[in-house]
């Protein structure tokens, strides 16, 4: 897991590192600029492009300068650096990268006031105005510069975070900060890169080592971990010699209704490609012939109005709730579900069930996994104005109720119970598609069934389903449920040791 860091942290790791490595501030930021410059060329290998660097005269701005520089030096010739001097302080770093500009041949222009600002006509426009120093909205001149470069509609990259954007904490529907076609950021993503508002500020990111001290940054004490590959890799067991069935657990999956007996034929399709044992459908009689045409390794529990699950201790992951339907039979039968006291996967129709009783969920059995769309996670807990609140309620009822919340999005948050945020880094927009969110939790039953903790249960579940819709998305426009329940198990297979 990477551990993700707040700007105060990166700074630390900034310090530490030129306290501890042989290397000086100033080096650090060339490493930086150097960073940058690789993704840079790589993406824009026209140098007969013109560039704008727009330099703040902090640590940004600096690297601002240097990048300059090392643009000059790899054959970039129409390189003009625009100096934002608003304010009379300036960071050491910066001072010295400017007076190594000046005795460049790089053209330099000061700019005093946003009324300063002439129509600007190069190609790309390099954004190292302020970066994470900041530390208020953008207002006055600032505000005005970065307005009028927004205008200017072109292509803007901008240095470790878009000037004007809060590398964490909430983000608002007012942003006025630059808007990026591609930032490319020092060491760690930036937490509210995770946040869909972040889409106003940046259009995609990259990040670059910088040689921050890696033991360090590792090593903080966070919130927030991104999980990687090679997490999923650790966690998942491969299938074993002379097992069976029985090793493997029982799903039970209670989902679909008349209208809606494909969201149980989707879940348990996924729960049967991600390897439970056995897994035992309950849907209403109407949907039998289609479960037993389409899946004949699942087995059937009618469901009628008088449904109970007379053992539940007999199942290693019980899911409810795709495609259930809301009525008060349903409703019993959560309830009677919630007594057993044996945790749960909690999704759809269940958790909107949950949200017309208040009183429920407070008797949500611990350990229990809720699977909630940003519109049922606020029908539960409230309506919320931007992620990072929703977000911190998320953290706050998963430690409260000590259930496991996965709240998703195409960066999916999985809240553990000990307040930690594990955010999902697969998955893509191919992916939007009705029927995918029914698939997940299949895919989350078969790995309980498989006695997995919760936690890693969530956390294998959405790195799988992601990174499967990654895959079939390299060659589609669209990814459907079924395509994604169809190919976990080849998926699965690449990451097993
Ligand atoms: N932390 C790291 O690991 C490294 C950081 N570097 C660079 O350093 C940057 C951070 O540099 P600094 O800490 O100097 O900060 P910035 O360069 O982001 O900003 C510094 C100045 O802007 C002022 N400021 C902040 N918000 C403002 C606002 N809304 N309106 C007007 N003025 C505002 C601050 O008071 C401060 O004087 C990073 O984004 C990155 O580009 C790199 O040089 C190398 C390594
Ligand atoms: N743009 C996207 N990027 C990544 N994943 C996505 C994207 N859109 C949807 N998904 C994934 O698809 C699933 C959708 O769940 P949900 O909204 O409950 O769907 P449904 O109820 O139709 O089955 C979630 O796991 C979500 O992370």
């Amino acid at each position: 897991m990477q551990t993700l860091l707040t700007s105060t942290q990166m700074r630390l790791a900034d310090e530490f590192t030129i306290a501890n490595k042989p290397i000086a501030s100033i080096d650090l930021m060339e490493t930086a600029a150097r960073a940058f410059v690789k993704v840079f060329l790589r993406n824009e290998f026209d140098t007969n492009k013109s560039v704008a660097i727009f330099c703040g005269k902090g640590n940004n701005g600096g690297d601002g300068l240097a990048i300059a520089h090392l643009l000059l030096n790899n054959g970039y010739e129409n390189i003009k650096v625009y100096v934002i001097n608003f304010s009379k302080k300036k960071s050491a770093d910066f001072a010295i990268n400017l007076q190594r500009l000046d005795e460049s041949r790089c053209k330099k222009v000061v700019i005093d006031r946003a009324t300063d600002f002439k129509n600007i006509k190069a190609d790309i426009i390099i954004d190292a105005i302020l970066g994470s120093g900041l530390n208020k909205a953008l207002e006055g001149e600032y505000a005005e510069l970065v307005k009028q470069i927004n205008n200017l509609n072109k292509k803007v990259y901008s240095v470790d975070v878009p000037t004007g954007f809060f590398a964490e904490g909430r983000l608002t529907a007012d942003y006025n900060g630059i808007v990026a076609y591609k930032t490319i950021c020092f060491q760690r993503p930036k937490i509210s890169f995770f946040f869909p508002e972040s889409k106003l500020a940046t259009k995609s990111y990259e990040v670059v080592e910088i040689g921050l001290d890696e033991d360090f940054v590792q090593k903080q004490e966070s919130e927030f971990y991104l999980v990687e590959k090679k997490d999923i890799e650790k966690i998942l067991k491969p299938r074993e010699n002379f097992s069976h069935k029985g090793t493997y657990g029982h799903a039970l999956i209670i989902a679909g209704n008349s209208n809606t007996m494909g969201a149980a034929l989707l879940s348990s399709m996924a729960c049967l490609h991600t390897g439970a044992g056995l897994t035992t459908a309950c849907i209403p009689q109407s949907g039998l012939i289609a479960l037993n045409a389409t899946l004949p390794e699942v087995m059937a529990l009618p469901r009628d109005e008088y449904t109970r699950i007379e053992n539940p201790t007999k199942y290693q992951a019980i899911a409810i709730g795709p495609g259930l339907g809301i009525s008060a039979e349903h409703e019993r039968l959560l309830e009677s579900l919630f007594a057993a006291n044996l945790p749960l996967i909690i999704d759809a129709d269940a958790l909107n069930i949950l949200s017309e009783r208040p009183d429920l969920i407070e008797k949500i059995p611990e350990q229990s996994i809720l699977t909630p769309h940003m519109k049922e996670f606020d029908r539960l807990f409230g309506e919320h104005s931007n992620w990072w609140d929703r977000l911190q309620t998320a953290k706050n009822q998963s430690v409260r109720l000590k259930i496991v919340i996965v709240l998703k999005n195409q960066y999916t948050f999985v809240c553990s119970p000990n307040g930690k945020v594990y955010i999902n880094p697969t998955g893509n927009p191919a992916m939007a598609q009705g029927g995918m969110g029914d698939v997940l939790t299949g895919i989350i039953a078969a790995f309980v069934a498989q006695k997995y903790s919760s936690l890693n249960a969530a956390i294998l579940a959405c790195f799988v389903h992601g990174q499967t819709g990654d895959q079939l998305a390299d060659d589609k426009f669209v990814v459907t449920a079924s395509q994604v329940a169809k190919e976990i198990s080849g998926v699965i297979k690449t990451m097993v040791p």
